[in-house]
């Protein structure tokens, strides 16, 4: 990877998540510094991933050649006006990771940048992160090749063309972790109701959720070919599938993306 160096600005779940997964995928600590207002944060940050950190987002911007906003989207406005100046000096490579925040928010708050959009997830962390991209116009194919680089070394990295698309990919992939993660705690819940250790319940669901993942990776078949491989005619899957189909679960799970995207929709103001 090129000698970049990366400026995180907040240093939050997301944030963290990414800069830890591209230290442990090799890039070294000292190419990434971080900002954030809590100093506990930073200190925690610091001694987990040994990248530099400031209490000062201006002290990063100005030292950075790619900068990466990873600050709540309803804090965008204030803390890209803050930068204004330093970005019409520096004219780094932006990369927004907010949901909804568009390249015209952007603009019209940082003035003049190339700016790449993009909603990475938290499993970048161990390197299994999947990214939506989106490089508004005046992004050149080496800065594009920057982000892909970046992003892409903490998991999948997928280009759209439409801004818009980001809405659903967020909806999808950027919130996703959340879903699966609902499942495995309700599953862990429902193995201790029926008897089963805490520890032996954790270890089993995640273990399941895990196989299940790999196996659904590596197979050609799709994952309703491998669930009807679980179902053995009047079994216990069955059994289990009919509660769900009965509850509405397909349904529930399209009006949960939905009411994402339209979330990601409204955060664009
Ligand atoms: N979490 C996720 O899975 C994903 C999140 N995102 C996007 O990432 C962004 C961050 O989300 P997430 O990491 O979950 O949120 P967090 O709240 O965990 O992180 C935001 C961080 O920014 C800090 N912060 C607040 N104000 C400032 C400021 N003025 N300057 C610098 N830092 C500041 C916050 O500090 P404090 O807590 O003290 O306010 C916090 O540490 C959001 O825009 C979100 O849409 C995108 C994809 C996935
Ligand atoms: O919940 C959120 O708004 C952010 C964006 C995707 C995941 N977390």
């Amino acid at each position: 990877m090129a000698q970049q160096s990366i400026g995180f600005i907040g240093a939050g779940n997301m944030a963290t998540s990414l800069a830890g997964g591209m230290v442990a995928k090799g890039i070294r600590p000292a190419r990434i510094w971080m900002s954030d207002p809590s100093r506990d944060r930073l200190e925690e940050v610091s001694q987990l991933h040994r990248v530099h950190v400031s209490t000062e987002n201006r002290d990063v911007a100005g030292r950075v050649d790619v900068l990466v906003l990873a600050v709540k989207p309803q804090m965008m406005q204030a803390v890209c006006e803050d930068l204004r100046d330093l970005i019409a000096d520096r004219q780094p490579l932006v990369i927004s990771i907010a949901a909804g925040v568009t390249v015209a928010n952007l603009r019209s708050w940082l003035g003049e940048t190339p700016i790449v959009r993009c909603m990475p997830n938290t499993p970048s962390l161990v390197q299994a992160g999947a990214t939506g991209l989106y490089a508004a116009e005046g992004v050149s194919d080496e800065q594009k090749a920057m982000a892909k680089e970046i992003l892409g070394s903490v998991g999948l990295t997928f280009w759209f063309a439409e801004e818009k698309e980001l809405d659903a990919v967020t909806a999808v992939s950027g919130s996703g972790p959340a879903y699966f993660f609902l499942l495995m705690e309700s599953l862990i819940e429902a193995a201790k109701a029926q008897g089963l250790d805490p520890a032996t319940a954790r270890q089993m669901v995640l273990q399941t959720a895990w196989g299940a993942a790999q196996l659904a990776i590596a197979s050609e078949a799709g994952p309703d070919v491998l669930r009807q491989q679980v179902t053995s005619p009047g079994g216990t899957t069955a059994a289990a599938l009919n509660v769900f189909e009965e509850a509405g679960f397909r349904e529930q799970v399209q009006a949960a993306v939905a009411a994402a995207r339209e979330r990601s929709e409204e955060l664009a103001g």
